[in-house]
């Protein structure tokens, strides 16, 4: 399955989805990378691996629309058949949501549906939790509401900074993110008309 991925920064879960693509057993083939921010390392992780970029800037557009309707012509011009944002920071509108719906994923760096938002590290820190974790799921126009598709635990540690827990968090992503990958590229899942996760 074709697969495109949006990112805005370093791209270490792009880095990830990349390096389980190229596994023989992959079900996944990476043809794509946005970037809405230009020279992110992202985009230098794309390259190495031979993958085509394009930067497509949201303030080169009148209107949060148009930026989604760029995104998504360059998709459909690469055959673009699964969505992968890793570290977008851009909220989509839900007439993106609704064209991708159900093939459109997302990672989030907290057990949703607790910690919704940008800084979740913090607030996992000010609540004083033990167990924190990540979560992928489909992306739903709600923000962070989407059908939960995988999750891993991760503990918080006494003086964790949202350093250190940013970084223990981020290894359990680079696994759970590929892993949902995988399950909907190879047919695993999908998502019902009930907008749940439905098991094949
Ligand atoms: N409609 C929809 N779109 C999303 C876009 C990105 C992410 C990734 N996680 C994100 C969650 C929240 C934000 C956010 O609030 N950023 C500050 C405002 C940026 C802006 O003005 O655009 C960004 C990414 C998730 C979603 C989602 O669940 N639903
Ligand atoms: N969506 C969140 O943004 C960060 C992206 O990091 P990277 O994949 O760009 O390294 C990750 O922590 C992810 O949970």
């Amino acid at each position: 399955m074709k697969v495109g991925v949006l990112i805005s920064g370093s791209g270490t879960n792009l880095q990830a989805l990349i390096d389980r693509s190229l596994q023989q057993d992959s079900c996944a083939n990476i043809v794509l990378v946005i970037s809405n921010v230009p020279g992110v390392q992202g985009l230098k992780r794309a390259e190495a691996a031979g993958i085509s970029t394009r930067v497509i800037k949201h303030k080169d557009f009148k209107s949060r629309l148009e930026f989604d309707m760029a995104m998504d012509a360059a998709l459909k011009e690469a055959g673009v058949e699964l969505v992968c944002l890793a570290g977008f920071m851009r909220i989509v509108t839900g007439e993106f949501v609704r064209k991708w719906n159900g093939r459109l994923l997302n990672i989030h760096p907290s057990l949703l549906p607790s910690f919704k938002g940008v800084n979740a590290h913090k607030m996992v820190l000010e609540a004083g939790v033990c167990i924190t974790g990540c979560t992928v799921h489909f992306v739903a126009e709600e923000v962070d509401a989407g059908a939960i598709i995988t999750q891993e635990a991760v503990p918080v540690l006494n003086g964790d900074t949202e350093e250190t827990l940013q970084e223990r968090v981020k290894c359990a992503e680079h696994r759970a993110y590929p892993r949902a990958m995988e399950l909907l590229a190879s047919g695993r899942i999908k998502l019902n008309d009930h907008n749940k996760v439905q098991w094949m």
